[in-house]
């Protein structure tokens, strides 16, 4: 039996634990009768996570071979080469604009070549730093059996002293889609800052997401640095947001009418995917056109990266309702203090929520199963917390527990599925389940919804929206397109957007952090 995976994110095998992490396309071969499986080509007996073919670029890895590293690594290398304009121009840079040196000298030129203030193109960070000697390690991502150490390098962000634009001729557009998230107008404004420092003057905001490009009577909003100076003091989004549209074809005449040279795209996992299609078309009609997303949404799922801009923001908010229904369940007879959390297909907010307010007794993420009732369900646990000490709360992320509801089967505008309400169904269950034992039971149900997004982004989120902001003007400047600016491993790098949108990111139930999170609510397993 062969499965293939599309998909680059993290994926458990048949052995808990082992978690490889090649980030491509895997095909996965098991004999359906036995324990051990077997690579299919090789016939080598293994078990089948360790069966490893990257169907992307047709290499089949075969541990047994003393190159396989090797083999890994150029494919790697492959995978995350940064698609440039000159892969489809013969181009020649210029020196860049972008200084920031005052210093003049005496001739009145700036010494720009003495600045060593940029980043060379061959520069790269290393994407994990934790050498596993198991696979049984927490957390383990390994990518052969003895869990060999092998380096994965990405290109790491920054103004390059040569650039292919000239900047006094360059249209840049700006757009922001799918939902609002905190953090958006910050980004907005460190592009618009770093581009008038290269001596952009044709810089356009597209208003309401991709709609813009395309609905009739939406027009494109001239941008400069006094006008979005103090956006950042607000949340939401100064150009507006939308979801739904996807007409690449559409956009792309659009940009080609409007002459835009860059187009910098924030957004989610969709808009990523919009975004990537966008720079094929621009590719395919060769158009010279750079396409840099900046990575957005406050469920922090998309691949690779440490966190997304608006997440740190998000949790930070949330945990004011969790304080709430804390002190709401503390003072009343058997409260029970119920919060759901956003995360369309993750837990990290409700994850690392639980986490930091250090006041959840129950966390519930859509990546760990759980049962309501029975001998090991949710409810007993409940009551043994009420017994117990007096109170307690509960922290659902708002895709957990799915299998527990009937579904609706619709979808929003950009196709997302839109999920059953697990807040609303604990809400009853606890109430029918104490009523019928006959215990007493004050529930406070508490969903905080647009809260935790619609904010200001928080101090951290504010750095970091800046950086991400600015090295999207430097990715676009040195010619990168279909490339999105993120942090890896607490350094900032660029990353193909085809590997960051193969799967949503999602809470690994082997990874320390949800260990530690166990830890700190002391729930025991609910199923
Ligand atoms: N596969 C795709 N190809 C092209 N465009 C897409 C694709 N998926 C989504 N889009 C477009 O991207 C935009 C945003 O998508 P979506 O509503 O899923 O939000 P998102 O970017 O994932 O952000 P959020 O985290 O808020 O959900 C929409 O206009 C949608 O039409
Ligand atoms: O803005 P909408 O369409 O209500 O979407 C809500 C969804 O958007 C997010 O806030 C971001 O993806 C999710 O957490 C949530 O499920
Ligand atoms: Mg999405």
């Amino acid at each position: 039996m062969a499965t293939s995976l599309k998909t680059s994110s993290t994926f458990c095998s048949t052995q808990q634990n082992r978690w490889l992490q090649p980030t491509r396309d895997l095909i996965l071969h098991s004999s359906s009768h036995s324990n051990v499986k077997q690579c299919k080509s090789k016939k080598i007996k293994r078990p089948a996570s360790l069966c490893v073919k990257a169907t992307s670029s047709k290499v089949e890895l075969d541990f047994n071979d003393p190159s396989w590293k090797q083999k890994f690594q150029e494919d790697w290398e492959k995978q995350f080469n940064l698609p440039s304009i000159t892969d489809i121009y013969d181009l020649k840079p210029r020196p860049t604009t972008f200084s920031l040196k005052k210093n003049r000298t005496p001739t009145g030129d700036e010494n720009v070549d003495m600045w060593n203030g940029y980043v060379n193109n061959d520069d790269r960070a290393l994407l994990k730093v934790i050498k596993y000697s198991s696979p049984t390690s927490a957390g383990a991502e390994c990518i052969d059996p003895d869990c060999s150490w092998v380096e994965q390098w990405v290109h790491r962000a920054g103004p390059r002293k040569e650039i292919y634009y000239e900047p006094e001729e360059v249209k840049a557009a700006i757009v922001t889609c799918g939902g609002l998230c905190p953090g958006l107008n910050d980004v907005i404004r460190q592009i618009v800052f770093t581009l008038e420092t290269y001596g952009v003057k044709n810089i356009v905001g597209i208003p309401f997401g991709y709609r813009g490009f395309f609905e009739k009577g939406l027009k494109e909003m001239p941008l400069s640095r006094r006008l979005v100076e103090n956006i950042n003091l607000n949340g939401g989004s100064f150009l507006g947001v939308s979801r739904g549209g996807a007409k690449t074809s559409e956009i792309v005449d659009n940009i080609q009418a409007r002459r835009i040279d860059m187009l910098f795209v924030l957004g989610g996992n969709g808009t990523h995917a919009g975004a990537n299609a966008i720079h094929e078309e621009c590719r395919k009609r060769k158009l010279k056109v750079s396409v840099v997303a900046v990575p957005k949404t406050i469920d922090n799922d998309i691949l690779l990266m440490d966190k997304t801009f608006g997440f740190d923001t998000a949790v930070e908010e949330a945990q004011r309702a969790i304080n709430s229904a804390y002190i709401e369940a503390r003072s009343a007879y058997h409260g029970i203090g119920l919060v759901k959390l956003m995360g369309r297909s993750s837990g990290f907010i409700a994850m690392h929520a639980s986490l930091s307010s250090g006041q959840v007794d129950v966390c519930l993420i859509p990546e760990v199963p759980f049962t309501l009732d029975g001998e090991l369900g949710v409810l007993g646990h409940l009551e043994h917390l009420l017994k117990t000490k007096g109170f307690c709360v509960v922290c659902v992320a708002e895709a957990a527990g799915q299998d527990l509801l009937q579904k609706s089967g619709a979808t929003d505008a950009s196709g997302n599925v839109i999920l059953s309400d697990i807040g609303v169904h604990m809400q009853q269950k606890i109430k029918t389940h104490f009523k019928d034992i006959g215990v007493p039971a004050d529930v406070k149900y508490i969903d905080p919804t647009y809260m935790v997004r619609a904010c200001r982004a928080n101090a951290s989120d504010a750095i970091l929206c800046t950086v991400l902001g600015q090295n999207a003007v430097h990715g676009a400047f040195a010619g990168f397109s279909g490339i999105t600016s993120c942090i890896c491993n607490t350094h900032y790098v660029y990353l193909p957007i085809t590997e960051v949108i193969k799967a949503p990111k999602r809470v690994n139930p082997n990874s320390r952090m949800w260990h530690r999170c166990l830890t700190s609510t002391g729930q025991p397993d609910f199923h």
